[in-house]
């Protein structure tokens, strides 16, 4: 993409930034052009100062959100790789600890926990290896196992609990590295320090960290040592956040350390009707209160967007209402259209989608900017569950049945085929021999008898011998002498890896069982896919299998096939645009969901709402059933709070053809 436009307001707000040389705040609404504003910004300072060293650092909250921005600066690519660094918080920090671990006494580069599973298993060691904790955990009183209704679900509570707890104080950036380091805060028992210390020392044994280490190490990094944080702020000269409703008190916190009292040039672009990040620790109060206050921003330095350049008349006035915002809405270039329909049950509204969808495509409007084609079209819903029926009515239809997608968010590569599961937990085992907690999990996989276990080292000859005393009689020994060949050759070369990957997937053409070898077919695809983002990502000489793994540990987009009509949850099309929305399933309990009950819950339901509404440029069809299955049956709804004064008409039942 290339040089975009702007406005004359989004125009004002660059070269007030620019000009000053003073942090700004820019608050608007969902398609105000906040990310253009962004992007922009980065494009005039570029063109502006050709010569300059000076780098940029453009963050934000999602994988996803760190492509657009990319795609958006796409033409500048070359000057970008010197000079911007467009990623997530998350990303960058982790580069702060590649290049610094030494200051934290890091030989060796840690690898990422990147599941929760694996975080249990490590929590469960510290519980069950601590006299105190142990005793709590495996003898619960009578009252404890009544409360949990089992001593399993109190244990699995429990551990769940620890989890929360662990994660919550690494969110608060505590650290307790020396004896002497007294918590702060309150309600810290002796047994709360030991799991907060076992677990952290249990994780250097293994050179292991958590995503809440990634910016606590990194925060440390650059609050314990001046020197190393005046480096940074020599080095980047602008700091641009997008998406800074999102912001948790860790990532603030790091942001704010890094820039120190030597980076002014800062903006924060956001929504604080969009924040829907609160259940991890985000709140908007970090870029409307505290970054106000620690910037010391003027009321000239707190900018609004106050034009919508994305949705019709008709959709701006229901998000507004939605959101309670009482702006004088500047009058869209298009009316658009909002309608509200109740059916009796979830057949009735797929059925009725289902043919609204067949007799919308290949019209040709200008409000659809030429020809309705259904990657124009999407259907979002709060959770996955409410696209079952429809999925079904779908696949049904003649006309749509292959040309649909649900979408899927980042996640990490969690291969689903034993043979790749073996494979990945070898790379694993490689990439960090510290981490037993991978050998003891690749020994689980592949069955070994435990009296073996002691005499099993976890270097590449043994990872030979681990295979070989393998009960897994449903792999045949090719496809171990397969592994061992491409463990060898990835120890060798990392470059190697796609090779690898075919000779994995030729190798399980011996395979019996049909689906295991669709499995594997489908890991292999993912794996393939996840590598071509890691070369695009990295410079050729710094490759490694501990480099890639990290990489995959901070989340890969899933390989699919995104043509056609799209299905997705609210939480992974923030930031795209459709010309035409269905919000489905629109009934109380489902959208909000019933178990908003905690604080400010039900505001982060009403902001997801609005994040939904707000993706449709020129139509929007609301909808909900009256009756929804549950797996205990069917369950009657009335409509959403959130559209409480709406009138639902209930069209006239279709049959499928
Ligand atoms: N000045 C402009 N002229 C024409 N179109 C614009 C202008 N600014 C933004 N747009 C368009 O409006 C839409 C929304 O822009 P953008 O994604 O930057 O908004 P946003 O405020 O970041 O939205 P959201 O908060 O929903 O992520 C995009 O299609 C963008 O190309």
């Amino acid at each position: 993409m290339s040089k975009q436009s702007l406005s004359p307001e989004q125009k004002a707000i660059v070269d007030q930034w620019l000009q000053s040389g003073e942090p700004m705040l820019v608050e608007a609404s969902a398609g105000s052009g906040k990310t253009r504003v962004l992007t922009e910004s980065v494009r005039q300072i570029i063109e502006g100062s050709p010569k300059s060293r000076s780098k940029i650092l453009c963050l934000t909250f999602t994988n996803k959100a760190a492509t657009e921005m990319q795609e958006r600066l796409k033409d500048l690519s070359k000057v970008i790789k010197d000079r911007v660094f467009i990623g997530t918080t998350h990303a960058f920090a982790l580069d702060i600890i590649k290049s610094r671990r030494h200051e934290l006494g890091m030989d060796e580069m840690p690898t990422i926990i990147d599941k929760e599973s694996d975080k249990k298993e490590i929590v469960s060691e510290v519980i069950l290896s601590n006299p105190f904790l142990s005793r709590h955990y495996l003898n619960p009183t009578s009252e404890k196992i009544t409360k949990h209704k089992t001593a399993a679900q109190y244990q699995a509570d429990l551990l769940n609990k620890c989890i929360s707890f662990i994660s919550s104080k690494k969110q608060k950036l505590v650290s307790l590295d020396s004896d002497a380091d007294s918590p702060p805060g309150r309600n810290w028992t002796p047994g709360k320090i030991s799991l907060y210390k076992d677990y952290n020392d249990l994780l250097r044994n293994q050179n292991l960290i958590d995503y809440d280490d990634i910016i606590l190490l990194a925060w440390k990094i650059l609050n314990e040592r001046p020197a190393v944080a005046n480096l940074y702020s020599r080095i980047y000269e602008y700091v641009l956040v997008d998406e800074a409703q999102d912001l948790s008190f860790a990532q603030y916190e790091f942001i704010k350390a890094l820039c120190g009292d030597k980076i002014r040039k800062v903006m924060m672009v956001g929504d604080a009707n969009q924040a829907i990040h609160g259940y991890a620790g985000a709140s908007s109060k970090f870029m409307t209160e505290v970054f106000v206050e620690d910037f010391n921003l003027k009321e000239s330095q707190k900018v609004k967007i106050q034009y919508n350049y994305r949705s019709s008349d008709a959709v701006i006035e229901l998000a507004n209402e939605l959101a309670g915002i009482h702006q004088n809405t500047v009058k869209s270039y298009y009316k658009g259209k909002v309608e509200f329909q109740v059916f009796d049950d979830e057949a009735a509204e797929a059925n009725w989608i289902v043919k609204k969808v067949n007799d919308l495509i290949g019209r040709e409007e200008e409000a659809y900017d030429g020809k309705l084609t259904l990657d124009k079209i999407a259907i979002l819903g709060r959770n996955r569950f409410v696209f079952s029926t429809l999925i079904e009515k779908l696949k049904e239809d003649l006309a749509l049945k292959d040309k649909f997608f649900l979408k899927k968010g980042t996640g990490i590569l969690d291969p689903q085929s034993t043979t790749m599961k073996i494979f990945d937990l070898g790379i694993r085992v490689l990439s960090n021999q510290k981490a037993y907690l991978y050998f003891n999990q690749l020994i689980d996989v592949l069955d070994i008898p435990k009296e073996i276990e002691p005499t099993l080292s976890k270097d590449i000859q043994d990872l030979k011998r681990v295979l070989s005393e393998s009960n897994l009689d449903y792999l045949p020994q090719e496809v171990f002498d397969c592994l061992i060949e491409c463990w060898q050759s990835i120890d060798k070369d990392i470059n190697k890896f796609p090779n690898v990957l075919d000779r994995v997937l030729k190798a399980s053409q011996v395979v019996e069982e049909d689906y295991e070898r669709d499995l594997i077919f489908n890991d292999v695809e993912e794996w393939k896919e996840a590598w071509g983002d890691y070369v695009r990502s990295v410079a050729a000489n710094a490759k490694s299998v501990s480099d890639f793994r990290r990489f995959l540990a901070m989340g890969v987009t899933k390989t699919q096939s995104e043509h056609g009509l799209t299905l997705a949850t609210v939480h992974t099309v923030k930031g795209l645009e459709f010309h035409v929305v269905f919000l489905i399933g629109m009934g109380q309990g489902t959208f909000p969901d019933y178990r908003a009950i905690r604080k400010g819950a039900i505001e982060e339901e009403r902001n997801n709402a609005y994040v939904a509404v707000t993706r449709a440029k020129r139509e929007l069809y609301v909808s909900y059933p009256m009756a929804k299955s549950v797996p205990w049956g069917v369950q009657r709804q009335p409509k959403s709070e959130f559209f409480r004064n709406k009138e639902f008409h209930q069209p006239i039942q279709v049959q499928p053809e």
